[in-house]
């Protein structure tokens, strides 16, 4: 699928955002290797640290549909920010146990600032599942 048509996809994602925290709306959109799209929104809570991001909404649906890593062709990710959106940290290591070191990670605005990327370039020197195996 073009990059444009995910991009569209999330951002109809982030209108069903629910943020009566922050007022921040994200949306995600993650496709399939098999051409399914899932999207995904933020969802705050009263306890803060419970707020799930948008990117993580979108893969935990997928998962929960049945798909599994090595699944996903593209995420994509829009806010309201000057740049292109920089997902955080924690999301940042669930797309690259998830999505994989070469999935296509398109990170966008409002305004149409588009950057694209991948999964493993996002989150260099990671933490994974291999480094529980040892011993
Ligand atoms: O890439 C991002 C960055 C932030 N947020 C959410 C978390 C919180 O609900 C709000 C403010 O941080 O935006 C996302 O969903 N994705
Ligand atoms: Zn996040």
């Amino acid at each position: 699928m073009k990059y444009e048509t995910l991009i569209d996809e999330a951002r109809a994602a982030r209108e069903l955002a629910y943020v009566p925290y922050s007022r921040f709306k994200v949306g995600a959109a993650l496709e399939t290797k098999d051409g399914r799209v899932f999207r995904g929104c933020n969802v705050e809570n009263a306890s803060y640290g419970l707020c799930n991001c948008a990117e993580r909404t979108a893969f935990f649906s997928a998962i929960a549909h049945g798909y599994v890593p090595g699944d996903f062709a593209a995420l994509a990710v829009i806010g309201d920010t000057d740049g292109p959106i920089a997902p955080c940290g924690a999301c940042r290591q669930v797309i690259l146990e998830l999505g994989g070191n070469d999935l296509a990670v398109v990170l966008a605005n409002l305004k149409g600032d588009v950057m694209e990327t991948t999964a493993a370039a996002q989150l260099p020197n990671a933490f994974g599942g291999r480094d529980l195996q040892k011993s």
